[in-house]
């Protein structure tokens, strides 16, 4: 079962279109990479998919139910959110940083936690003695890691990502971009991916969604999108290194 799908869903803001008709299914244990120019339109479809903006028009469906609004505190929980700067706690360690979702969720005991906090930050690459260091005593890179591993501590079924890496230099991009996919074949689960990179998005997508003035111009597995571009500017999109 796809567990994000979206049915002729617009959004505006003050009249203003930012999503139009996007019919979207997002597939189970696959990373989908959305890639568009600035203001296309990516972000406001993540927020859509994590219930954080209801839309105007259109159906929402999260694991094969309606999207229940009443419900959507919890109903996020289930899914990891990874944001550019990622806002971690200053005044907690790392390991109070990643631990916290378990705090809110419950869900599994202290052990449990402590045990897969271990496993994550070992496939992001931070040594276990950076549990005890503070968010200020972390590079850029290393930050964007913890946050990587407290998205998923309570090892949540879908991942959604808005330009997780878009404020890191190339060389750590591209570390990261490996510990990603290293993460998805040791825990499979359904990314969605929002950069402005096309590299990027080759690099980590197994489908491309390429948006454009709030509208899907193409969503296809990243070789149809290579082999067979929609049009010229889906070309442009997959041949130019940032749009
Ligand atoms: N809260 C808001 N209020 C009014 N307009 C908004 C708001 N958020 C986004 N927009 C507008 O909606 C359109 C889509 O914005 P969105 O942030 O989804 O694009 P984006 O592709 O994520 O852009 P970027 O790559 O620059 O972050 C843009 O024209 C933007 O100006």
């Amino acid at each position: 079962m796809d567990p994000l799908v979206l049915e002729h869903v617009y959004h505006t803001y003050n009249g203003q279109p930012a999503l139009s008709d996007v019919s979207l299914r997002f597939h189970e244990k696959k990373i989908t990479a959305v890639v568009g120019r600035s203001g296309s339109g990516k972000s406001t479809l993540l927020q859509v998919l994590n219930g954080m903006l209801r839309p105007g028009q259109g159906k929402v469906f999260f694991q094969g139910q309606p999207f229940d609004y009443s419900r959507a505190a919890a109903l996020r929980l289930q899914m990891g959110y990874v944001i550019q700067g990622i806002g971690l706690f200053p005044h907690l360690t790392v390991a109070q940083n990643i631990l916290i979702n378990t705090r809110l969720q419950r869900s599994t005991s202290g052990a449990d936690s402590l045990a897969r906090m271990h496993l994550l930050m070992q496939l992001m690459n931070l040594p276990e003695a950076y549990g005890k260091k503070y968010p200020h005593e972390l590079s850029g890179g290393e930050q964007q890691r913890v946050g990587i591993c407290r998205a998923l501590l309570p090892n949540p079924t879908v991942l959604l990502m808005d330009e997780p890496l878009g404020a890191l230099d190339s060389i750590t991009r591209e570390d990261i971009q490996r510990e990603i996919l290293q993460l998805q074949q040791s825990e499979q689960r359904t990314v969605v991916i929002i950069t402005h990179n096309p590299q990027e998005a080759l690099a980590l997508g197994d489908y491309i969604v390429v948006l454009e003035a709030g509208k899907v111009l193409q969503y296809d597995t990243k070789e149809n999108v290579l082999k067979s571009p929609a049009n010229a500017l889906v070309e442009r999109l997959t041949t130019t290194r940032s749009v």
